[in-house]
């Protein structure tokens, strides 16, 4: 992502120049407890850092500290020592949209206004959400991605082929089947929940979100299940049309995608620290960590969706996928979303 010089007020401060790595790093440090992303990129390639705050009215209130401050140490409250020297700060806006306002972030809904997508709050109690995160820490293989933490149970995923045929040692804890059992009959997407036999188990640190993906068809059938457990996040989905729409998962709920929000829209997490919520004021901060139980039925005929653009039983997405081993497609790459992050 670059960023340009922006002459009206936005989200995105730029601060430059820092000396050295270390000096900007620390900056970083401070910064993120009020900023929302550290491009730290810009970091080690160009000395400078760009902070995007959740609202104008943030980065204005940093921005008059950085100008009013004698000292680096004053700006974001952060320890950095030696900071005489004034710094080159100002409004940036991402390179790409600098002329055109800043788009509004879509307000996430508690509901769903997704067809086949059903949110159930309140899905566990305190006490089993304890005891699910007891058992994701204490049992399963760890695979450390790029950003996250991830545990499979039942039947391995594999992130080359985006399919689960490899089984585990690891069984799906019985807590976690249980809590499934108890889905109520009437759920879109009932009888697949019932017949789930993977498990993944995602950690995720406060910031770091989930590429836009739609689950591979011909691996997993008709219900998706995630369960959110120890922090809220907001998930986004999306259709290849304009459609767009966010949702609220709290922890404790279980989401159930089913029908069009399983075959058709791509979900998400964007990767960011506040979430911007219907009814909500002021942003809302993700807590420090989201764990989430993800349970998905392996198939084992070819899937017959009513979407075959999406669907690689029927080389939509399947060429795209296949793709990926000689060379991201621009096809591949909106299927898995922009930042080609795994999932
Ligand atoms: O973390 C979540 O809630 C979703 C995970 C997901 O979409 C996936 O594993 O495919
Ligand atoms: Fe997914």
């Amino acid at each position: 992502m670059s960023y340009a010089k922006s002459t009206r007020p936005t989200r995105f401060l730029r601060v430059c120049p820092l000396r050295a790595r270390d000096e900007a790093r620390a900056l970083a440090e401070g910064a993120a407890r009020e900023a929302v992303e550290v491009d730290a990129r810009d970091i080690d390639a160009k000395r400078a850092v760009t902070f995007e705050f959740a609202r104008v009215e943030d980065a204005t209130a940093a921005l008059e500290r950085l100008r009013g401050g004698r000292t680096r140490a004053s700006v974001f409250g952060a320890g950095v020592a030696d900071g005489e020297t004034a710094l080159a700060c100002g409004y940036s806006a991402r390179a790409s949209d600098s002329r055109a306002p800043e788009r509004e972030r879509t307000k996430a809904s508690r509901r769903s206004s997704v067809e086949g997508l059903t949110l159930i709050e309140n899905f566990v109690t305190v006490d089993e959400e304890r005891a699910l995160a007891t058992l994701a820490a204490t049992s399963g293989d760890e695979t450390r991605l790029a950003r996250r933490r991830v545990k499979h149970f039942g039947y391995a995923f594999d992130y080359g082929t985006r399919d689960a045929n490899l089984k585990v040692v690891d069984e799906i804890p019985e807590l976690a089947m249980e809590v499934l059992r108890r889905l109520p009959r009437e759920t879109p997407g009932y009888e697949g929940a019932m017949r789930c036999d993977q498990v993944t188990v995602n950690e995720y640190p406060r910031g770091v979100g989930l590429a836009p993906h739609v689950d591979t068809h011909s691996a997993f059938g008709d219900t998706i299940l995630s369960l959110s457990l120890l922090g809220g996040t907001v998930m986004e989905f999306r259709t290849s049309g304009e459609a767009h729409r966010a949702i609220y998962l709290p922890p404790r709920s279980l989401l159930v995608m089913h029908g069009e929000s399983r075959y058709r829209w791509q979900h998400y997490i964007p990767h960011r620290k506040f979430d911007t919520l219907e009814g909500e004021a002021a942003p809302t901060p993700r807590d420090d960590v989201r764990l989430s139980y993800t349970f998905r039925e392996r198939r084992s005929g070819p899937c017959e969706c009513a979407f075959p653009l999406q669907c690689d039983s029927r080389d939509g997405a399947q060429s795209k996928c296949s793709k990926r081993k000689t060379g991201k497609t621009q096809a591949f790459a909106e299927l898995v979303g922009e930042s080609g992050d795994s999932f």
